[in-house]
């Protein structure tokens, strides 16, 4: 568990980066730090394994000072993954992601058992990729890498920072998708940095919204998206909402199976809800627009009892 309790940071020049924030990741949980470029994602992260030293407040892990750890201890246990990832060149992608056992002084049996297993478990094939050096990979596939040398020596937590910016949309897609299986297998703590509402939207258990080194919001995908705090996390949700209303919509078409009771509605649901799904995705200001207008704030539920009510009484045309 990472606590945060009335962190902030100034740096030398004057600059507040953080301002007195507070937040607890638990054990297991996916959570991601986001907010505009300046807003202090990566000022926060880097605070957590001592990279960058805080002026004020606490941060605990499993109730114990990040301070009060010795150093080599507290990174060890902290694997950490960069936007451009430095593999060292001149080394094999073994060599590279057994740096930190090395360090540790595991046995070699054991470094080689924990090398393949784990570039195995992201799909490299361990025979093929083993002995050869960065270079030899694509940006993916490296990025792959970084995530599992991040991994190597068992870590409790995980930070991430930007991991997947650098790649094009079709490889930063699969590795999303690559790390939630992952993610699934390993069971990590991992606290990742995004500018990407929709990258969050797919990878988070929380997201944490922040605005001039502020927390904005806390919450699921669901609940930014269905009851933003304000219009600084509406506008800011609203500005990725293509992938927001598919999200709204997918969670909508659940319940709504389940409310309908025969096969007819059933069919008329399902057809009005794609056809306003794709006029959300053709204009997807005008979901923003139309759930600002719903008491200030999306509401699934409501949104439900009015489909299935105009079912039950013979208007969904005017859904
Ligand atoms: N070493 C430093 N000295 C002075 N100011 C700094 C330093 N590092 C960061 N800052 C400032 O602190 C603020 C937060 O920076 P930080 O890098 O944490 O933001 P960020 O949200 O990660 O941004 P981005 O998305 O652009 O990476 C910014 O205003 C930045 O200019």
């Amino acid at each position: 568990m990472i606590t945060f309790h009335e962190v902030s940071k100034q740096f030398p020049d004057g600059t507040t980066a953080v301002n007195r924030i507070n937040f607890t990741v638990t054990n297991g949980e996916f959570f991601v730090l986001i907010g505009p470029s300046g807003c202090g994602k990566t000022t926060t992260l880097k605070m957590m394994n001592r990279l960058i030293p805080l002026s004020e407040g606490n941060i605990l892990i499993d109730d114990k000072e990040i301070n009060k750890y010795n150093i080599h201890e507290l990174r060890w246990n902290i694997g950490y993954v960069l936007q451009q990832i430095a593999l060292f060149p001149h080394m094999t992608i073994a060599e590279n992601i057994a740096v930190v056992p090395e360090l540790k002084q595991w046995s070699q049996e054991a470094i080689t058992k924990r090398v393949d297993e784990l570039l195995n478990m992201v799909g490299l094939d361990s025979d093929t990729y083993r002995n050869r050096k960065p270079h030899e990979l694509s940006g993916g596939e490296q990025q792959r890498v970084g995530v599992i040398r991040a991994l190597a020596a068992d870590p409790d937590i995980i930070l991430m920072d930007e991991p997947f910016s650098a790649l094009d949309p079709i490889s930063r897609e699969k590795l999303q998708d690559d790390m939630i299986l992952l993610q699934k297998k390993i069971n990590k703590t991992i606290v990742f940095v995004t500018h990407d509402m929709q990258e969050a939207i797919k990878l988070a258990d929380r997201v944490c919204l922040m605005k001039d080194g502020e927390i904005v919001q806390i919450g699921t995908p669901e609940q930014l998206l269905s009851n933003p705090a304000n219009d600084f996390v509406r506008n800011f949700v609203g500005t990725s909402n293509k992938i927001g209303a598919d999200f709204q919509l997918q969670q909508i078409m659940q319940p709504m199976s389940s409310i309908t009771h025969d096969a007819a509605h059933t069919i008329d649901i399902s057809a009005r809800l794609d056809q306003v799904l794709d006029e959300l995705n053709n204009h997807p200001e005008l979901f923003v627009t139309s759930a600002g207008n719903i008491k200030g704030k999306i509401d699934r539920q409501m949104m439900i009892q009015y489909l299935s009510t105009s079912v039950k009484e013979g208007r969904e045309s005017h859904v």
